[in-house]
């Protein structure tokens, strides 16, 4: 029985019935790096499905949270931030949000409270303009680092930077206004079935949420480029055979990848104590994620210069569309 394939036994779960008028769609969280796009994600499906972390351009991949309602189902697409590409990887990254746009049914608009509207705001209202078929709901985030005048002068700037569908002023972290978010974003999706099951909070494959959990970690205290050099992949997930059902345990062997040996030095730490250190607290994350222990076997290796060379992101699973 060692070899049974679960996955080729699951019998497909009929669609929930549901009401007359509901609706369903995608919405999509553009704006700068580090504005809060995943955060206010994971607050809305009430779940970690997006790594978040005080680094720009922390999400590289598009990630589905989907949120669950009576009337509606909501399916958050969450995309790297937009900014004018200086990697291959940035390019990949920048066309991934393009064709994010022309898919979905309306585009959340992310600008912090807390910061002045600059030149990459402006840059992003522009290439919104251009999207004239979709709706665009401008969310300023992160009020509760602000004060009222402040949020109230930021409203004000906001709706002079182009033509919104609505603004909503939201903070993630304060649980302040997620269900007006979620309601006006509802509001612009087109009537339909639910597109997944109800109990689904994400499409992302565990081994992804994995290796994006074991990035979190990583990134924890780094600085400079490294940040950006880090990428994670992990080659092998399997439930332990032979344990006692109270006793079991996965085996997830993962490599964390960087660009230079002087960076792998950097990761590792004195006498491996960092990686040990990011190695814990991934693991935590992780038998959270998954309901089970962990045992996590995690190699630093590098790959050089990978932001920039097209073999190697293939091989670090960032395709054309990642
Ligand atoms: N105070 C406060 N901080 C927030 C809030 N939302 C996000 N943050 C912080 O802002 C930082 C960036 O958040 P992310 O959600 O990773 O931002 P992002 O826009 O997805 O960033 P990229 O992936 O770089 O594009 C993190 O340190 C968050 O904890 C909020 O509502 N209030």
């Amino acid at each position: 029985m060692d070899d049974l394939d679960l996955e080729k036994l699951r019998v497909p779960l009929p669609m929930p019935t549901y009401k007359e008028g509901f609706r369903s769609g995608f919405a999509c969280f553009v704006g700068r790096p580090n504005v809060g796009k995943s955060t206010l994600m994971n607050a809305l499906v009430g779940q970690k499905v997006a790594i978040t972390s005080n680094q720009p351009q922390t999400t590289r991949r598009t990630v589905r949270g989907i949120v669950h309602r009576d009337d509606a189902q909501l399916i958050i697409v969450d995309t790297p931030g937009l900014h004018k590409p200086r990697t291959l990887l940035g390019e990949r990254l920048d066309s991934l949000v393009r064709s994010t746009l022309v898919e979905v049914d309306v585009i959340g608009f992310c600008i912090p409270a807390n910061e002045p509207i600059g030149r990459g705001d402006a840059y992003i209202a522009r290439e919104l303009a251009a999207q004239r078929d979709t709706p665009v709901v401008a969310i300023v985030t992160k009020t509760d680092t602000a004060d009222r005048k402040q949020i109230t002068d930021q409203l004000l700037a906001v709706s002079q930077l182009g033509e919104w569908a609505d603004i909503v002023p939201v903070s993630a972290n304060g649980s302040f206004q997620l269900d007006t978010v979620t309601d006006v974003l509802c509001g612009h999706l087109p009537p339909g079935p639910p597109l997944y099951h109800d109990g689904d909070l994400t499409d992302e494959p565990d081994e992804m949420l994995v290796a994006e959990l074991i990035r979190e970690a990583s990134l924890d205290g780094v600085r400079d480029e490294l940040p950006h050099s880090i990428a994670v992949v992990v080659e092998e997930m399997a439930m332990r055979a032979n344990t006692r059902p109270d006793h079991s345990m996965m085996d997830i062997y993962a490599s964390l990848y960087v660009e230079r040996s002087s960076q792998k030095a950097i990761v590792i730490g004195s006498k491996g104590a960092r990686l040990r250190d990011v190695g814990t607290r991934a693991r935590k994350q992780i038998e959270a994620l998954l309901g089970t222990r962990v045992f996590l076997d995690l190699r630093v290796r590098v790959a050089k210069d990978w932001q920039r060379d097209p073999k190697q992101l293939r091989r670090l699973g960032f395709d054309q569309q990642t």
